[in-house]
């Protein structure tokens, strides 16, 4: 059995509408880093809210690590998932300081060790006692990442999580991040509208049409 595994997703928003997922079906390999590319509109958000269970599709089944955790009998919840996101705008606490931002999904007991170990990964040892607005946008990005990989995610969703970066910044950050998954051993899909991105961190990609939301 393969480490992710999303078969036959089927999903509109209401019944009455045109499926916006008619057939999607998607496996990755643990430690696997895949892109996700098509065009505005195609779907990708909603198939990262899918796996994430942030949506429940019509039809369709997604075991991860072994485990069933959507399938026509079976829906485990969004935060029982073991699944890790990182969307477009990063979604930091803007009241939290970084440690704290990094921290918010840890256990009590493991908190300070892995949050040191999270803040050394992303190279933002000493921005701990920050707050959000006092980073640039390359730091927030890395903090969002640092936040989702603390609790040690099976798999890691990232929607676009370029789009509020300058190109210079973007090219900056891009192979940095590339290498904090690896070295991290997560397994990863990544979500992006350019090729260019997908192809500096991933070493595969699929695509998905913009017509009927099937895989190409
Ligand atoms: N909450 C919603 N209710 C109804 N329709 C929605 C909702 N969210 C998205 N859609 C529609 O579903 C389709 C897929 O949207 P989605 O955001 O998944 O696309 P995307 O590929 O991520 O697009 P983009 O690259 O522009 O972010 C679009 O036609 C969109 O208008």
């Amino acid at each position: 059995m393969r480490y992710f595994a999303a078969e036959h997703i089927r999903f509109s928003y209401a019944r009455k509408h045109k499926p916006v997922i008619e057939d999607f079906s998607l496996k990755l390999d643990k430690g696997e880093i895949v892109g996700l590319i098509g065009a505005s509109g195609s779907g990708k958000s909603t198939l990262l809210r899918i796996f994430a269970g942030l949506e429940e599709p019509e039809r369709g089944t997604l075991s991860i690590d072994g485990r069933i955790v959507m399938d026509e009998r079976t829906f485990v919840e969004a935060d029982k998932r073991g699944v890790g996101m990182v969307f477009q705008d990063y979604a930091l606490f803007p009241h939290l300081t970084v440690g704290a931002n990094v921290a918010f999904g840890l256990k009590r007991a493991r908190r300070a060790k892995r949050l040191g170990e999270m803040l050394e990964l992303v190279q933002l040892s000493d921005y701990a006692d920050r707050y959000p607005h006092e980073l640039s946008g390359g730091q927030q990005q890395r903090v969002a990442l640092a936040r989702a990989l603390a609790p040690e995610p099976s798999v890691l969703l990232m929607d676009e999580p370029f789009s509020n970066l300058d190109a210079e910044l973007k090219l900056a950050i891009r192979s940095e991040l590339g290498e904090i998954l690896r070295r991290s051993g997560t397994t990863c899909l990544l979500v992006s509208h350019d090729l260019a991105d997908i192809e500096a961190i991933c070493s595969r990609h699929i695509r998905i049409g913009s017509s009927n939301g099937n895989n190409e």
